[in-house]
């Protein structure tokens, strides 16, 4: 095996963003070298949106035959058949083996090299070799890029400062995702979409669970959606404890029960209640995973974010060369945590190196056909080298009951941003196509809507299956698309699309 390797372009980072960054490129005829330390597909595919989303399932579809008549009397008492639903989640983390996606990347002429990967200096990377000894070390120790690295190591999540609280040895989203048997009682700290869609899943699954957050559900969302989700997981089962932090936790033998004693989030006055449970999960976030990446070398500071441009090229490099080298993309770049953003983060890195450096000539090449960016110059938004839907049109589905699906700005956020805006709120029960899909569909929908230029900045679905309803909105906003001309997309009867028209008869058209 070669000591030191020459190629194209070294992807650090084997997770769904990585992948698409190196097939991007390598599509245009550049030879691509993949660095992973662990699994390709990544935290995604294994330990993230796969296995929760299949725990997910079975309580949602169970819940969704419980609401129709002719079906919810054969339900009534069922429960999900656990130890089916975690071989099922087996089955789609193939047993957290990558041997598939290897292939994949074999077909494609990407190169693996198993490692950690690290940069130490302008386009060089150096990987060692992995600690676990059936993944042995597949290629070169040292990369040398001739033209670009792309960083895609993803994010880690974050441990609080809480006395006892590390040496409780609490469960990430990786174990809760991962776990092979579901603890009788399950205590979570965090209300975003981990510790809403785990305390979902688990309950589905048969666990006692307390859910503790800070403030209300789901933040980054409207605050109607977290109340939804607060409702249903209460009829659930799940005791929910809002406004409260964990001051301390206890637990005395590594398999024993632990113990967190909480009190206000507002202020520091000691404990005042405490829950104990078999198991601790702790979803209070992630960040991003710069930490031992050597970019140091290069005059970054480790273990902060990256600042990128929209391009995604990393700037703030100690020597700036006159073309970017250096691309960062998915959660390591810190824009958005979602694997959807960060493939499109990946569609455009990738493209902006395959149009920088590649062939756009070569047949299979997708970038033929808009002019490649010019460094020196900004890049033109909504290009598609430009990855201009990241602050204003990212969408995310909360796989929740029910699903909590938004897009674009909060109210709050556009007011922030100095947007003159009107938000228009409707019930989805009313609607036609709700009373056919279930006699009690309960679910609400909102349009963030700019006043001034008459075209909607936001969007929020909240009931059964809403995540299906979000792409309309997506295309709304990225399109920017006038009210005048939404009044003339008719929305077929009788579907849930058309809360748009009461949309807009409420809004005033
Ligand atoms: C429980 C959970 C559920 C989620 N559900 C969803 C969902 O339903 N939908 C959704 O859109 N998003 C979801 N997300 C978010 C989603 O998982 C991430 O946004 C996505 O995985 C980011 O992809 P990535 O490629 O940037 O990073 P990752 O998937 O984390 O991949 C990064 C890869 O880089 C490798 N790596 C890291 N450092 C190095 C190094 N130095 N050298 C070599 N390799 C390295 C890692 O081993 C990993 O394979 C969920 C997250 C969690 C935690
Ligand atoms: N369906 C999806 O798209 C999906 C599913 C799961 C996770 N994800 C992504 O993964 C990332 C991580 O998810 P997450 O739920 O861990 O993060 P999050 O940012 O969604 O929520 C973290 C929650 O923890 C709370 N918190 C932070 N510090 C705390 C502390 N010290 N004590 C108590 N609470 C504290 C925050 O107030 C927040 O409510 C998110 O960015 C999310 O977008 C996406």
């Amino acid at each position: 095996m070669e000591a030191t390797s020459d190629v194209d372009v070294v992807v650090i980072g084997g997770g769904p963003v990585g992948e698409n960054a190196a097939d991007r490129a390598a599509r245009t005829g550049l030879s691509v070298a993949l660095v992973e330390a662990e699994l390709v597909g990544g935290e995604c595919s294994y330990w993230a949106c796969l296995p929760s989303k299949t725990l997910l399932r079975p309580g949602a579809a169970l819940a969704a035959a419980a609401a129709v008549p002719g079906l919810a009397d054969q339900v009534e008492g069922m429960s999900v058949d656990t130890g089916a639903v975690l071989a099922w989640r087996d089955r789609t983390t193939h047993g957290w083996d990558d041997s598939g996606q290897v292939e994949w990347l074999d077909s494609v002429g990407i190169t693996l090299v198993r490692g950690h990967g690290r940069l130490a200096g302008e386009r060089l990377v150096e990987v060692e070799p992995p600690d676990d000894p059936s993944r042995e070390q597949s290629g070169p120790r040292t990369l040398r890029a001739r033209h670009a690295v792309v960083l895609a190591t993803g994010s880690v999540p974050v441990l609080p400062d809480v006395p006892g609280l590390a040496a409780a040895d609490p469960w990430s989203s990786r174990e809760a995702t991962g776990a092979d048997a579901v603890p009788e009682s399950l205590v979570i700290v965090g209300g975003g979409v981990v510790g809403t869609e785990m305390a979902t899943a688990y309950a589905d699954l048969g666990a006692r669970v307390t859910l503790l957050a800070r403030g209300g559900l789901l933040s980054g969302a409207e605050p109607f959606a977290g109340q939804a989700v607060e409702a249903e997981l209460r009829r659930l089962g799940v005791d929910v404890r809002l406004g409260v932090a964990a001051r301390s936790v206890e637990r005395r033998a590594a398999d024993g029960p632990v113990t967190v004693h909480h009190g206000a989030a507002a202020g520091d006055a000691g404990a005042d209640a405490s829950v104990t449970a078999a198991q601790l999960l702790v979803a209070t976030g992630r960040v991003p995973r710069t930490a031992d990446l050597g970019v140091e070398s290069v005059g970054l500071d480790p273990g902060r974010p990256l600042t990128v441009d929209d391009t995604m090229a990393v700037v703030g490099l100690r020597d700036r060369s006159a073309t970017p080298w250096l691309y960062a993309c998915g959660d390591v770049a810190g824009r958005s945590h979602t694997t959807h953003q960060g493939k499109y983060q990946a569609r455009v890195a990738g493209d902006v190196i395959a149009a920088r450096f590649g062939d756009p000539a070569r047949e299979g090449a997708p970038t033929h056909g808009d002019a490649p960016p010019d460094p020196a110059r900004d890049p033109r938004p909504w290009s598609r080298y430009t990855a201009s839907a990241d602050g204003a049109a990212a969408p995310q589905v909360a796989f929740t009951r029910p699903q909590v699906a938004w897009v674009g700005l909060t109210e709050k956020a556009a007011r922030k941003q100095g947007l003159s805006v009107r938000s228009v709120r409707q019930s989805l029960g009313d609607l036609a196509g709700a009373t056919v899909t279930a006699p009690e569909y309960h679910g609400t929908a909102q349009l963030v809507i700019d006043t001034h230029r008459r075209v909607v900045v936001g969007a929020t679905f909240v009931g059964p299956e809403a995540g299906e309803l979000l792409h309309a909105a997506t295309i709304a906003v990225v399109g920017q698309v006038p009210l005048d001309r939404l009044w003339h997309a008719v929305p077929a009867y009788p579907t849930l699309s058309e809360v748009w028209l009461r949309f807009l008869e409420a809004y005033g058209w």
